[in-house]
Protein backbone atom coordinates (compact mmCIF):
# COMPACT_ATOMS: atom_id res chain seq x y z
CA UNK A 1 0.00 0.00 0.00
CA UNK A 2 1.08 3.08 -1.08
CA UNK A 3 1.94 6.09 2.38
CA UNK A 4 3.27 8.98 2.63
CA UNK A 5 6.35 7.43 2.87
CA UNK A 6 6.55 6.85 -0.73
CA UNK A 7 5.59 10.30 -1.74
CA UNK A 8 8.75 12.03 -3.16
CA UNK A 9 8.72 15.83 -1.44
CA UNK A 10 9.63 18.85 -3.93
CA UNK A 11 13.30 19.04 -3.10
CA UNK A 12 13.55 15.80 -5.51
CA UNK A 13 14.49 16.41 -9.25
CA UNK A 14 12.41 13.73 -10.44
CA UNK A 15 9.50 15.76 -9.99
CA UNK A 16 10.98 18.49 -12.67
CA UNK A 17 11.78 15.63 -15.49
CA UNK A 18 9.70 15.40 -18.39
CA UNK A 19 8.24 11.64 -17.16
CA UNK A 20 8.72 8.61 -19.98
CA UNK A 21 5.47 7.05 -22.07
CA UNK A 22 4.71 3.59 -21.39
CA UNK A 23 4.87 0.99 -23.53
CA UNK A 24 1.86 -0.68 -23.98
CA UNK A 25 0.49 -3.68 -23.51
CA UNK A 26 1.57 -2.68 -20.17
CA UNK A 27 3.49 -4.75 -17.84
CA UNK A 28 1.77 -6.42 -14.80
CA UNK A 29 3.99 -4.45 -12.43
CA UNK A 30 2.91 -1.05 -14.09
CA UNK A 31 -0.67 -1.73 -14.18
CA UNK A 32 -0.69 -2.90 -10.33
CA UNK A 33 1.53 0.26 -9.70
CA UNK A 34 -1.25 2.26 -11.02
CA UNK A 35 -3.89 0.26 -8.91
CA UNK A 36 -1.95 1.36 -5.95
CA UNK A 37 -2.04 4.96 -7.10
CA UNK A 38 -5.70 4.45 -7.41
CA UNK A 39 -5.92 2.78 -3.44
CA UNK A 40 -3.75 5.48 -2.02
CA UNK A 41 -6.38 8.26 -3.52
CA UNK A 42 -9.39 6.10 -2.02
CA UNK A 43 -7.54 5.26 1.25
CA UNK A 44 -7.07 9.17 1.52
CA UNK A 45 -10.33 10.00 1.52
CA UNK A 46 -11.66 7.45 3.80
CA UNK A 47 -11.29 9.27 7.14
CA UNK A 48 -10.42 5.93 9.27
CA UNK A 49 -7.72 5.03 6.87
CA UNK A 50 -6.08 8.00 6.12
CA UNK A 51 -6.54 8.82 10.06
CA UNK A 52 -4.80 5.77 10.82
CA UNK A 53 -2.09 5.65 8.03
CA UNK A 54 -1.68 9.23 8.20
CA UNK A 55 -2.29 9.90 4.77
CA UNK A 56 -2.62 13.16 3.09
CA UNK A 57 -5.99 13.56 1.35
CA UNK A 58 -5.57 13.72 -2.49
CA UNK A 59 -7.85 13.88 -5.63
CA UNK A 60 -4.92 12.98 -8.05
CA UNK A 61 -1.80 11.27 -7.82
CA UNK A 62 1.18 11.38 -10.47
CA UNK A 63 3.99 8.23 -10.76
CA UNK A 64 6.80 11.50 -10.30
CA UNK A 65 5.43 11.67 -6.80
CA UNK A 66 6.51 8.01 -6.27
CA UNK A 67 9.22 7.85 -7.79
CA UNK A 68 8.54 6.94 -10.87
CA UNK A 69 9.39 8.61 -14.17
CA UNK A 70 6.21 7.64 -16.45
CA UNK A 71 3.25 8.95 -17.32
CA UNK A 72 1.37 7.25 -15.14
CA UNK A 73 -1.73 9.38 -13.50
CA UNK A 74 -4.34 8.47 -11.24
CA UNK A 75 -7.98 10.34 -10.26
CA UNK A 76 -10.52 9.90 -7.65
CA UNK A 77 -13.38 12.45 -7.32
CA UNK A 78 -16.78 13.88 -7.47
CA UNK A 79 -17.28 16.99 -9.50
CA UNK A 80 -19.48 19.73 -7.94
CA UNK A 81 -22.16 18.26 -11.19
CA UNK A 82 -22.07 14.79 -9.58
CA UNK A 83 -20.05 13.31 -12.20
CA UNK A 84 -17.92 10.98 -10.31
CA UNK A 85 -14.53 10.28 -11.91
CA UNK A 86 -12.10 7.05 -10.69
CA UNK A 87 -9.27 6.58 -13.47
CA UNK A 88 -6.06 5.00 -13.76
CA UNK A 89 -4.56 6.44 -17.01
CA UNK A 90 -1.27 5.65 -19.09
CA UNK A 91 0.10 8.10 -21.52
CA UNK A 92 -2.52 10.99 -21.05
CA UNK A 93 -2.51 13.90 -23.47
CA UNK A 94 -3.93 16.86 -23.64
CA UNK A 95 -5.61 16.57 -27.31
CA UNK A 96 -7.46 20.24 -26.96
CA UNK A 97 -8.49 22.92 -25.01
CA UNK A 98 -10.36 26.13 -24.55
CA UNK A 99 -8.83 29.60 -24.95
CA UNK A 100 -10.80 30.71 -21.81
CA UNK A 101 -9.27 29.81 -18.27
CA UNK A 102 -10.68 28.88 -15.09
CA UNK A 103 -8.99 28.39 -11.52
CA UNK A 104 -9.81 27.55 -8.10
CA UNK A 105 -10.68 30.04 -5.90
CA UNK A 106 -9.05 28.09 -3.20
CA UNK A 107 -5.99 27.61 -4.99
CA UNK A 108 -4.13 24.42 -5.42
CA UNK A 109 -2.32 21.59 -2.88
CA UNK A 110 0.18 19.14 -3.63
CA UNK A 111 1.45 15.84 -1.95
CA UNK A 112 4.99 16.29 -2.51
CA UNK A 113 4.15 20.44 -1.36
CA UNK A 114 4.72 20.23 2.55
CA UNK A 115 3.89 24.08 2.36
CA UNK A 116 0.98 25.98 1.82
CA UNK A 117 1.44 27.93 -1.54
CA UNK A 118 -1.44 30.36 -1.83
CA UNK A 119 -2.40 31.96 -5.05
CA UNK A 120 -4.78 31.43 -7.97
CA UNK A 121 -3.48 28.98 -10.40
CA UNK A 122 -5.05 29.90 -13.60
CA UNK A 123 -5.61 26.59 -16.22
CA UNK A 124 -7.83 25.74 -18.88
CA UNK A 125 -11.49 25.98 -18.48
CA UNK A 126 -12.00 23.02 -20.88
CA UNK A 127 -9.70 20.28 -22.21
CA UNK A 128 -10.19 17.17 -24.16
CA UNK A 129 -7.37 14.31 -23.15
CA UNK A 130 -6.77 10.76 -24.72
CA UNK A 131 -5.64 8.53 -23.00
CA UNK A 132 -5.31 4.45 -22.27
CA UNK A 133 -6.39 3.24 -19.30
CA UNK A 134 -5.79 0.26 -16.93
CA UNK A 135 -7.75 -2.17 -18.84
CA UNK A 136 -5.91 -0.54 -22.22
CA UNK A 137 -9.14 1.15 -23.35
CA UNK A 138 -8.41 4.23 -25.59
CA UNK A 139 -10.53 6.86 -23.75
CA UNK A 140 -11.21 10.37 -24.54
CA UNK A 141 -12.40 12.96 -21.85
CA UNK A 142 -14.56 15.76 -22.29
CA UNK A 143 -13.35 18.12 -19.16
CA UNK A 144 -14.91 21.46 -17.57
CA UNK A 145 -14.69 22.92 -14.04
CA UNK A 146 -12.87 21.00 -11.24
CA UNK A 147 -12.29 17.63 -13.55
CA UNK A 148 -10.49 19.58 -15.74
CA UNK A 149 -8.32 21.38 -13.22
CA UNK A 150 -7.34 18.04 -11.61
CA UNK A 151 -6.26 16.39 -14.45
CA UNK A 152 -4.27 19.48 -15.11
CA UNK A 153 -2.41 19.74 -12.09
CA UNK A 154 -1.75 15.85 -12.68
CA UNK A 155 -0.66 16.04 -16.25
CA UNK A 156 1.72 18.75 -15.48
CA UNK A 157 3.11 16.76 -12.50
CA UNK A 158 4.24 14.15 -15.55
CA UNK A 159 5.79 17.56 -17.55
CA UNK A 160 7.61 18.49 -14.43
CA UNK A 161 5.52 21.87 -13.45
CA UNK A 162 4.18 22.16 -10.14
CA UNK A 163 1.17 24.06 -9.83
CA UNK A 164 3.29 26.81 -7.93
CA UNK A 165 4.91 27.60 -11.17
CA UNK A 166 1.66 28.96 -12.65
CA UNK A 167 0.45 31.24 -9.82
CA UNK A 168 1.65 35.33 -10.03
CA UNK A 169 4.77 35.76 -8.71
CA UNK A 170 3.81 39.53 -7.91
CA UNK A 171 0.40 39.02 -7.47
CA UNK A 172 -0.53 35.80 -6.22
CA UNK A 173 -4.19 37.04 -6.24
CA UNK A 174 -4.91 38.47 -9.82
CA UNK A 175 -7.61 37.23 -11.46
CA UNK A 176 -6.31 35.52 -14.46
CA UNK A 177 -7.80 37.56 -17.69
CA UNK A 178 -10.98 36.16 -19.16
CA UNK A 179 -10.70 33.40 -16.40
CA UNK A 180 -13.73 32.01 -13.88
CA UNK A 181 -13.76 30.78 -10.51
CA UNK A 182 -14.79 27.06 -10.63
CA UNK A 183 -15.90 26.77 -7.24
O1 LIG B 1 -0.84 15.68 -7.79
C1 LIG B 1 -1.70 15.39 -6.92
N1 LIG B 1 -1.55 15.71 -5.65
O2 LIG B 1 -0.44 16.36 -5.32
C2 LIG B 1 -2.51 15.31 -4.63
C3 LIG B 1 -2.82 16.41 -3.63
N2 LIG B 1 -3.45 17.56 -4.27
C4 LIG B 1 -4.77 17.52 -4.58
O3 LIG B 1 -5.44 16.53 -4.42
C5 LIG B 1 -5.33 18.78 -5.14
C6 LIG B 1 -5.81 19.76 -4.29
C7 LIG B 1 -6.35 20.92 -4.82
C8 LIG B 1 -6.41 21.14 -6.19
C9 LIG B 1 -5.95 20.13 -7.04
CL1 LIG B 1 -6.03 20.35 -8.72
C10 LIG B 1 -5.41 18.95 -6.52
CL2 LIG B 1 -4.80 17.72 -7.56
NI1 LIG C 1 0.38 17.34 -7.02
Amino acid sequence: MITMDDIVREENPILYQVAKEVTLPASQEDIDTLQDMLMYLKNSQDEEIATKYGLRPGVGLAAPQIGLSKRMIAVHFDDFDEKSYSYGLFNPKIISHSVEKAYLSTGEGCLSVDREVPGYVPRYARITVKATDIDENEIKLRLRGFAAIVFQHEIDHLNGVMFFDHIDKDDPFKIPEDAKPVD
